[in-house]
């Protein structure tokens, strides 16, 4: 594996695999690996020929300074991981380089950006969205993968590609679990073992949510506000959002009867998780699956 941190480099790199008709798997990530971010890589690899993993700690999608100077950043164990999966470049790039001095366009995806981890995190969006579109322009791949942990971003990389006519397919990957179900994340390393303890309630309100639909309950504000009290019960989880919504637009919902998403967003202590389930409609009434 090599790692690169510079554009032109790493274009260089890619003009020559491209040459070879070689295909070329993008994974974006902020670092600090999990078997989550492995996963991606391991997908990517099964799927083309060449592997890119981006390590950037983007500034602009943080608007809490904190969390950005508390992300867990180990680049050395990191490569070790990459290189480990058969990643063929690790991109490493400084904000100088993503961010030179004269940098000045802001990619903007208007609806999605706005609702729930949008709205609970000002900014974060415009800097995902931009940040995802020039990685996607350096790197010019023909897959790249991201988590349906974030399910939200997903969505929003989805439309974006898509409204920009950027070729490369958005690939999704299922959410990896610890085997209590807690979604892995960078961020689970700053859990206390009482908050870790506290953060299953996520997954475990999520998994009883299908089961409620499963009895036959379709309405998504019933459902949202039996999730929502769920976790508020929950001693050390400070709730920000339970919701039912489209899995699309994310917009509200009054029925689970053409699938539904149900997305949450915790606080336990100082470390805001996130979690999702697409909900499955009720085969019938009173039925169970
Ligand atoms: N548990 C997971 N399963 C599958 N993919 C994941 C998981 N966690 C993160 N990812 C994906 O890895 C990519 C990089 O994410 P990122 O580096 O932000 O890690 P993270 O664990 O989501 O960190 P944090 O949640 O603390 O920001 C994203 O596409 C993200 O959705
Ligand atoms: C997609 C991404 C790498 C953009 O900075 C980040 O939001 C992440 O790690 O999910
Ligand atoms: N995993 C999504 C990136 C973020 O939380 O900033």
């Amino acid at each position: 594996m090599e790692t690169i941190t510079t554009i032109a480099a790493l274009r260089q790199a890619l003009r020559q695999a491209r040459r070879e008709d070689q295909t070329i798997g993008l994974v974006p990530t902020m670092g600090a690996f999990h078997e989550g971010h492995l996963t991606l890589m391991r997908r990517a690899k099964a799927e083309n020929d060449i592997v890119v993993a981006t390590l950037f700690v983007n500034p602009a999608q943080f608007n809490d300074p904190e969390d950005f100077e508390k992300y867990p950043r180990d680049d050395e164990r990191d490569a070790a991981l990459a290189a480990a999966e058969g990643v063929d470049y690790l991109f490493t790039p400084a904000p100088a380089e993503v961010y030179p001095k004269e940098f000045d366009t802001v990619v903007v995806v208007r609806a999605l950006s706005e609702r729930l981890e949008g709205a609970s995190r000002p900014g974060h969006f415009n800097g995902v969205s931009t940040v995802v579109a020039k990685l996607l322009n350096i790197a010019g791949a023909d897959r790249a993968y991201f988590g349906e942990k974030d399910w939200q971003q997903l969505q929003l990389v989805k439309r974006m590609a898509a409204d920009l006519d950027i070729p490369t397919e958005i690939v999704s990957v299922p959410t990896v679990r610890e085997p209590d179900g807690l979604a892995l994340s960078s961020r689970n390393v700053r859990l206390t073992p009482d908050q870790r303890k506290a953060a299953k309630v996520l997954s475990s309100a999520l998994s009883d949510t299908q089961a409620i639909a499963d009895t036959g309950v379709q309405d998504a504000y019933q459902l949202a506000a039996w999730l929502r009290q769920t976790i508020e019960v929950q001693p050390g989880a400070k709730i920000d959002y339970a919701v039912v919504v489209d899995p699309e637009t994310l917009q509200e919902i009054d029925t689970i009867e053409n699938g539904a998403l149900a997305a949450v967003a915790a606080t336990f202590g100082k470390v805001r998780l996130i979690d999702n389930r697409l909900l499955n409609p009720p085969i019938g009434p009173g039925l169970r699956r």
